[in-house]
């Protein structure tokens, strides 16, 4: 599918007034070339820094740690002997039965609202095409995974759009037909190659390399944690750490955010993500594609958006509330809240979703 030019432009809430702050195609250039993490302009973005308070109890008081330990529940909650309870079970049933219907048993339904319509489909990556491992760079994605979405991607514009680098991300799924999303969607790439990012972004928001180094250094002796370049965002990942020294990771996030006013944090799942201060997320990044691809504000246009994780409830609610009206699907084996209209349990699910995608569009001939 072509790229349309005209696109609107994003609104970038701390950053300096842009007099031409439209968001730029350049034609040619190397997809998914291994770019370096570092701003030519990292004053722009970090600024001068902020005397330090307290220790720990800032972490503490600010419900870090609360976010932290409730982040990325176990895919099923088991009881003593390992084995899921039925009360667990029969929560989850009336959970998908009352509020957010399995988008494989109401695959009907939904696609009796597809019924002439476009569909385009986003996808999460991690939690959502990729079970979630401990080791992050080992969150491959099974081959019949893959031969979902590549089939999938021959009938409906898909794109990826995940917190991780845009060029890792594409390393793992390794299909050039589809559109890729990095940096929680601020590092945009069509499949022939365009490279969709805001000007001002890419000058404005790349995560200093000092953030990145001071990062590593103050983790370092922390056993477990992990610091990922994911280009324009840090992630620290908590997840191989005991709970007893998560305070420890909180506490070397937090020096740097306060050093930093113009990097925000958010919550994955068992991840802090260290991002930039602009008003830009996944629900941003979805509008954006969807107008680049011209199917901005059309009624006959069904976005579908699938994804795990908090970052993802930007799309929801975007696809829930704003004009491009479509279906958030959350992929969870637990109950939660959500933008999203409909669930699915995992990626195996996911996966059975994208096939009945298929095997409908095949239907209609
Ligand atoms: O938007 P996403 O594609 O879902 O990316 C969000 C984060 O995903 C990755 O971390 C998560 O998956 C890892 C591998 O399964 C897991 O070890 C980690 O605990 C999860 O948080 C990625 O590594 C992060 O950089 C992304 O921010």
């Amino acid at each position: 599918m072509d790229i349309k030019s005209g696109h609107s432009s994003p609104v970038m809430t701390d950053s300096p007034p842009i007099s031409n702050s439209r968001l730029t195609i350049r034609q040619n250039r190397l997809p998914y070339s291994s770019a370096t993490a570092i701003s030519q302009n990292n004053n722009l973005l970090l600024t001068v820094p902020r005397k330090k308070t307290g220790i720990l109890d800032d972490v503490k008081s600010s419900g870090w740690l609360d976010a932290m330990k409730s982040s990325s529940p176990p895919p099923t909650i088991l009881n003593k002997d390992n084995i899921s309870s039925d009360a667990t079970d029969m929560t989850y049933r009336e959970w998908t039965q009352l509020k957010y219907p399995s988008a494989l048993t109401t695959f009907e339904k939904i696609m009796s609202f597809a019924k002439g319509k476009r569909i385009a489909l986003f996808l999460d990556y991690d939690g959502t095409l990729s079970p979630i491992v401990e080791e992050p760079d080992c969150a491959y994605m099974s081959s019949a995974m893959r031969t979902a979405v590549q089939n999938v991607a021959k009938y409906f514009p898909t794109a990826i759009i995940s917190g991780r680098s845009r060029d890792k991300v594409y390393e793992f799924v390794g299909l050039s037909e589809l559109y890729y999303a990095g940096s929680h969607g601020m590092d945009i790439m069509s499949p022939a190659g365009e490279s969709l990012n805001h000007e001002q972004l890419s000058r404005t928001v790349s995560v200093n390399e000092k953030v990145l180094c001071s990062l590593v250094e103050s983790t370092k002796d922390i056993k477990g944690a992990k610091v990922e370049d994911n280009k324009f965002c840090i992630s620290v990942h908590y997840r191989n750490v005991e709970e007893k020294n998560w305070n420890l990771v909180a506490q070397c996030v937090d020096d740097v955010i306060r050093t930093y006013p113009k990097l925000r944090l958010t919550h994955g799942r068992k991840v802090l993500e260290i991002r930039p201060v602009i008003d830009w997320d996944k629900g941003k990044a979805v509008t954006f594609l969807l107008e680049s691809l011209g199917l901005n504000n059309c009624e006959d246009v069904l976005p579908i958006y699938v994804g795990d994780d908090r970052t993802d409830e930007d799309a929801f609610k975007v696809l829930r509330d704003g004009p491009n009206h479509g279906y958030g699907v959350l992929v969870s084996a637990v109950p939660k809240d959500t933008n999203a209209f409909y669930s699915l349990r995992d990626p195996s699910e996911v996966m059975e979703f994208l096939k009945s995608l298929v095997t409908w569009k095949r239907s209609m001939g």
